[in-house]
């Protein structure tokens, strides 16, 4: 493996998420003083401002790329850094991206549930064992609630905000397993060898969010 070249410390590097988080997190981060702008529609992955890059990751990356250092730090749902299972620095609740990971099952339903369709495997597992529900868990990517409707599972673990995809889908939410916001995520390392960059962004983020 080619050693990562040494970075200038007062160069930031950011992990974001494309989706729905990104032009929230872009808004934010200009608000607290970094020189952003959304990145141009097209197919370029990493994107340069004076003194900061953005590399734009799928969720689940962002993590990963903080913990391993190759971002100083990055915003990201708490829902996925708990599926993480990485323990990465966590100082600021942005407080926007808010919703509910549920499980879910079909309005009425009541019979045992034997298979839980999720994209979020590892916090179900711990859901459900904390209950002693010996369900099989199956992974899945998108339109998770389809699992419900099609007999794939007897229920899912997923994301619920306004409850309109439950109820255009004659679903209900049977328990809330944790509640999510969007999430500064930093490097520890980076903390130190970048403090002069990351703390007054920290506190900044702080003032905006009000904490
Ligand atoms: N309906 C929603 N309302 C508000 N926040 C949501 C909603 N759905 C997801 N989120 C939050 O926004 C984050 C990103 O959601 P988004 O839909 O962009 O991801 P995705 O496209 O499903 O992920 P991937 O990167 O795996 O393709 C989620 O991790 C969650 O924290
Ligand atoms: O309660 P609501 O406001 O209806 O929001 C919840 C829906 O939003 C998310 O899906 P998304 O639109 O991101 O699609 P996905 O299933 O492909 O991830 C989530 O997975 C739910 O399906």
């Amino acid at each position: 493996m080619t050693p990562a070249p040494t970075r200038d410390p007062g160069h930031l590097t950011l992990a974001l998420p494309k989706g729905r988080i990104l032009e929230d997190a872009i808004a934010l981060l200009s608000q607290a003083g970094l020189p952003l702008t959304m990145p141009e529609k097209s197919r370029a992955l990493r994107h340069e401002f004076p003194g900061v890059t953005v590399l734009e990751l799928r969720n689940q990356d962002v993590p990963v790329y903080v913990d391993l250092g190759v971002a100083d730090a990055g915003i990201v749902g708490k829902d996925v850094l708990i599926e993480s299972g990485r323990t990465v620095y966590e100082p600021v609740d942005l407080k926007f991206a808010g919703c509910r990971l549920s499980l879910i099952r079909e309005v009425g339903a009541d019979g045992d549930i034997a298979r839980v369709g999720t994209k979020y495997p590892r916090a179900a597992r711990a859901y459900l064992n904390a209950r002693g529900i010996p369900a099989e868990i199956v992974k899945l990517s998108g339109n998770i609630e389809l699992a419900c409707l099609t007999g794939l599972a007897d229920a899912v673990v997923d994301l619920v905000q306004t409850g309109s995809t439950l109820r255009a889908n004659n679903l209900e939410e049977v328990d809330v397993l944790f509640h999510s916001t969007a999430r500064l995520v930093v490097n520890r390392a980076a903390l130190k060898t970048r403090r002069e960059r990351l703390r007054p962004l920290i506190e900044r983020l702080r003032e905006l969010t009000s904490q």
